[in-house]
């Protein structure tokens, strides 16, 4: 088992003068990324408290989560994209003795000791009493941003940590010294998928923003100006690639490697991205940020996208098991189990449950186990109602997603009150200059009646050029269903 502080302070001794962390025109190199941690550690060492670290994508976000570990103390990561109301909320249920901002302004109101990145870069370094991590103290906690529910204070153990990075490095097909692609904000523990498995194999990390997300342009330059070899980041920020022209290996001949996770990764994205880096290997992984990123993998290979469609998420990885219960719900067991929901017991009780002296965590993902591997068949919660008939939004997706002419589709349930009224289906097209939009309407509730029964057709219809994303980059519902109400 290799210890992520180790590993990264071997590397910084071996690598010093390499870039470490690449963001737009700013370069850290290992031994920097050493220098910095070390002086924000003094600063910070004598508190036993978390340290908060605010900002977005700078390489001082990545500076406090290895000083918080040779501190012992643990981070509290927090994107810009957090309103204000809800980092106040944040903060008031962790405590912190510092925030280190690394956003260049202070958050106003907030009556905790802000460090600011010149702060930082002034202190004297004396490590004297360093009391560093250990596997049982808590590592970071992640607020979820509540896709799937309310937000909580997931808490994670180094231990926990260690258990999936080294798991990490096990799938990582490329060894030392590649340039890993970072997507997720560090707020989204899927950025915990890129940052320790590049930093423990002395490889740089190359950070996208949330604004080159909105501008694809942006992102084509990036993507044309870097040697990315691994890629890690949500199916729907690829989705966004897909579209650039020259996202293929060809252009891209070093990128080799591709992780996905957060949502669900379809057939069709997976076929297209095979299709254009043929030799490339691609992982769909699994994981709720109470089980530490991921808990299963699967290697999309065109064997098994010829085999499942929807595909599957995998075999779980070692020391964690995972489980049915009696509704289908998918349980996990085992190290890769979060230590809980800071300060939320109700929360808690509900889904970490002591079962036969171990702690289950219920997912709220329904499964099924087939042919030796896992698969997701959507939220139990997402399980609506019409007029008495028990219906999963997703299934609907997923047949109309199947049809040639719709590369990506949302149904959302319109209520009146509580009661769902009816379904309206928000779709991209394949091809989306259509001459008539009653035509292509009929073909598709005709194509659905093929497969499903009248009452999960949607009424509604509506074809659109892009669908929201959360600042995570998941697939936006929440935004979705907004611009349907009149
Ligand atoms: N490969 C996958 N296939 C299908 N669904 C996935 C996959 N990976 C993750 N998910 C979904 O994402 C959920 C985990 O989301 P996460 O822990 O990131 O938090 P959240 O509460 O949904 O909020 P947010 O993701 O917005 O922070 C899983 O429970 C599952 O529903």
């Amino acid at each position: 088992m290799r210890d992520i502080l180790e590993q990264v302070e071997f590397m910084s001794k071996w690598y010093t003068d390499k870039i470490a962390i690449n963001y737009r025109e700013e370069e850290m190199t290992y031994g920097e990324l050493d220098l910095y941690s070390n002086k924000l550690a003094t600063l910070i060492q004598d508190s036993d408290k978390p340290i908060v670290l605010y900002g977005h994508m700078s390489p001082f976000m990545i500076v406090g989560m290895i000083a918080s570990m040779k501190a012992g103390i643990g981070y509290v990561p927090i994107d810009i994209s957090i309103p204000l109301e809800r980092i106040e909320h944040i903060i008031e249920k962790v405590e912190p003795a510092f925030i280190f901002n690394t956003t260049g302004n202070l958050l106003n109101n907030i009556q905790i000791n802000q460090i600011t990145i010149e702060a930082c870069k002034e202190a004297q370094i004396n490590l004297e009493d360093l009391n560093r991590i250990n596997n049982l103290d808590t590592v970071y906690t992640i607020f979820t941003s509540g896709s799937t529910g309310l937000p909580k204070g997931v808490q994670i153990s180094y231990e926990s940590l260690m258990d999936f990075t080294n798991w990490m490095l096990q799938l990582n097909k490329l060894g030392d010294n590649s340039m890993w692609l970072n997507q997720a904000p560090f707020s989204f523990d899927l950025s915990v998928m890129a940052i320790y498995p590049c930093l423990m194999t002395g490889g740089t990390l190359q950070l996208v923003d949330k604004k080159m997300i909105e501008k694809p342009k942006q992102l084509y330059e990036l993507l044309n100006s870097k040697d990315i070899e691994s890629w890690v980041s949500t199916p729907s920020f690829l989705e966004m690639c897909l579209l650039l022209p020259g996202f293929n290996q060809d252009q891209h001949t070093k990128l080799k490697q591709f992780f996905f996770c957060g949502e669900v990764l379809s057939h069709k994205t997976a076929q297209k991205l095979i299709n254009q880096f043929k030799d490339s290997i691609i992982y769909n992984t699994y994981g709720p940020t109470e089980a530490t990123v991921a808990v299963t993998s699967i290697q999309i290979t065109q064997e098994i996208l010829d085999k499942f469609n929807p595909l599957p998420i995998g075999t779980v990885r070692p020391n964690s098991q995972l489980k049915l219960a009696d509704n289908e719900e998918l349980v996990i067991i085992g190290k890769s189990i979060s230590q809980g929901y800071l300060k939320d017991e109700e929360k808690h009780n509900k889904v970490f449950k002591n079962i036969d002296g171990q702690v289950n965590y219920f997912t709220g993902d329904k499964a099924e186990f087939r042919d030796g591997y896992w698969f997701i068949h959507g939220r139990i919660d997402f399980q609506i109602k019409i007029n008495g008939y028990r219906m999963e939004l997703e299934e609907i997706e997923m047949v109309l997603e199947q049809l040639p002419e719709v590369k990506q589709v949302v149904i959302s349930p319109i209520k009146k009150g509580e009661k769902v009224q009816y379904l309206h289906a928000t779709a991209i097209l394949t091809n989306q200059e259509i001459d008539n939009e009653n035509d292509m309407i009929l073909h598709l509730k005709q194509e659905l009646k093929i497969h499903l029964p009248e009452y999960m057709i949607p009424r509604k219809f509506s074809f659109v050029n892009n669908l929201p994303l959360t600042a995570n980059g998941k697939l936006d519902r929440n935004k979705v269903l907004e611009r349907l109400k009149p």
